[in-house]
């Protein structure tokens, strides 16, 4: 259970990057530092704030400025790439068309999976199959996002590390069947301000995306500077702004982390609220178990929480199929 944490701590993970591929990592002092951080910090609070992380702020403010430049243009342009479940659920989504609990959340959004080829994974995978619909315009979009997904995907990986030594693991635990061969998701969303709202014929709604836990491992948001809009909740049911912090990704536990961690580290709820009055642009990367993989209790996990399996085992793909199919009106 997360507790009555009052902000969300911000860790330098530069200690954990020098070394992490190195096969003595668990013997430095400077991973055991960022280690006892991570560890307090998925406790606590299930998010945290990593600076130092080494992807260049350039291409992060990149990735949100093409993004900006997308939502911008003409309804026309952007339905170019719509989602349906015919895409695989990949593209173009207009304000309102995702829900969460049954309301219309406000925001729009382009959805990105890992390439799913027909058939790869059975029947298990059939609703995601399909590739990515990039839009033509901004003429870059294609190649800032390519390349920002190869950087992110490495400091996942290389986080999850860290996560890996702080439950009381080995480095690689979250390697071959479980997440050796990630899925990922991204998300590019665009929160109208609140002057914006009014001239949309939309059913009153502050909620740019209602409360919600994320699905898989690990969540890395690059949000705008300057506003003020994700929230996450406390034990006390308080909600505690992340203050955008340049230079930083906001980083969260997912469900099957949760599940691997018996409960150790928790999918903390959170939601976002856009009433400042400018447009507001956050891309969400998520990294995933390997699609198939089935998620239970790790031994070592369930003996530091009791011996008891607190939940049920999982298929991540069974987990996102699940939620990508309730998440829109169709
Ligand atoms: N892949 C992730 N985690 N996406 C988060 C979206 C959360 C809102 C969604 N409508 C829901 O109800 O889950
Ligand atoms: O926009 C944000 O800051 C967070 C979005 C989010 O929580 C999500 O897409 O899962
Ligand atoms: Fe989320």
């Amino acid at each position: 259970m997360a507790s009555e944490f009052k902000s969300i701590p911000v860790i330098d993970i530069s200690g954990l990057l020098f070394k992490c591929n190195d096969p003595n990592m668990i013997k430095d002092e400077g991973v055991w530092e960022v280690v006892k951080q991570l560890d307090k910090a998925c406790k606590e609070a299930g998010f945290f704030y990593v600076k130092g992380h080494g992807i260049p702020d350039s291409l992060v403010k990149e990735v949100r400025d093409v993004t900006h430049k997308f939502f911008h243009l003409p309804y026309e342009e952007k339905v170019k790439i719509k989602m349906t479940a015919k895409t695989g659920f990949r593209g173009y989504q207009r304000v309102g068309e995702n829900v969460t609990k049954g309301k219309p959340d406000m925001h729009e959004a382009i959805d990105c999976y890992r390439e799913v080829k027909p058939g790869m994974y059975g029947s298990l995978g059939e609703s995601l199959e399909g590739s990515n619909k990039w839009p033509e315009n901004p003429s870059n979009f294609n190649s800032v996002m390519e390349e920002y997904i190869s950087l992110i995907t490495d400091l996942s990986r290389n986080i999850m590390k860290g996560i890996a030594l702080a439950l009381g693991g080995a480095p690689d635990e979250f390697g071959g069947e479980r997440a050796g061969d990630p899925f990922w998701v991204m998300r590019l969303i665009g929160y109208p301000g609140v002057s914006d709202c009014s001239s949309l014929e939309m059913p009153e709604n502050d909620i740019g995306c209602g409360a919600h836990t994320d699905y898989g491992l690990l969540t890395l948001v690059n949000q705008d500077d300057e506003i003020s809009a994700l929230q996450v909740r406390n034990c006390s049911g308080e909600w505690i702004w992340a203050v955008p912090i340049p230079g930083t990704f906001v980083c969260n536990i997912g469900d099957m982390l949760k599940i691997w961690s018996n409960g150790l580290y928790e999918s903390t709820l959170h939601r976002v609220l856009n009433n400042s009055p400018k447009y507001r642009v956050s891309v969400a990367f998520f990294y995933e178990p390997n699609f198939d993989a089935v998620v239970k209790p790790l031994e070592f996990c369930k003996q530091k929480t009791g011996g008891m399996e607190k939940f049920e085992k999982a298929v991540y793909g069974d987990h996102l199929v699940s939620k990508v199919l309730t998440n829109f009106v169709t």
